[in-house]
């Protein structure tokens, strides 16, 4: 068994006191966002999403957060992938942000909706246009015989969106 018990450092940014901790806690995760923002951690809004699978099993994963306020957290994603199949069969899921640069971390636990497709598409008119054609690309959750296979989809869709805009995929949605 490889041993990593000498990897260590002590923990010394500080606690955190019952006396600072506000009424809401989403006025914290804000403050602590903005923090993560300015100390310009790498990804400061990627989280870990937990789902379970019919057996219990739990299954994690990232995703970039990219929006939330009092009625909770918003991330995209393809709705044919196997965390939006897991949480269409069972709703509870986990977000963990591993701000463990700052010595914190953030649990959060919920049940998970689908937005609106009006929703979704005004985030995803936002999105660079390349963005927009790797949605189209990206079958999440299947096996690739090759990695040029994915590449080739790309440059098939970039060609026929050449002109114009590229429409929301139908599969592509936000939770
Ligand atoms: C830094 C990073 C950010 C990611 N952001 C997203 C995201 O916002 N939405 C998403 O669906 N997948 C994102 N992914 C890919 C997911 O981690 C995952 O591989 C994919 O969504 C398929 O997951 P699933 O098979 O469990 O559904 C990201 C991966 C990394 C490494």
């Amino acid at each position: 068994m490889t041993d990593l018990s000498d990897i260590r450092r002590e923990y010394a940014k500080g606690g955190l006191r019952r006396a600072d901790l506000p009424q809401n806690p989403m006025d914290l995760f804000e403050l602590w966002m903005t923090q993560a923002r300015d100390a310009e951690l790498s990804d400061p809004t990627a989280m870990c999403v937990a789902t379970v699978d019919e057996q219990g099993q739990p299954f994690q994963r990232i995703v970039l957060l990219k929006r939330f306020d009092d009625t909770g957290f918003v991330f995209f994603t393809n709705l044919g992938s196997r965390k939006a199949q897991q949480i269409a069969a069972n709703n509870k899921i986990s977000l963990h942000f591993p701000w463990h640069p700052l010595e914190r971390q953030v649990s959060v636990l919920g049940e998970a909706q689908a937005l609106s497709t009006a929703e979704v598409l005004k985030y995803f008119l936002t999105r660079p246009k390349d963005s927009q054609i790797a949605a189209w690309v990206s079958q999440q959750s299947s096996k690739l015989s090759a990695r040029q296979v994915l590449e080739g989809k790309f440059f098939e869709m970039k060609a026929k969106f050449a002109k114009g805009d590229v429409p929301l995929p139908s599969f592509w949605g936000a939770i």
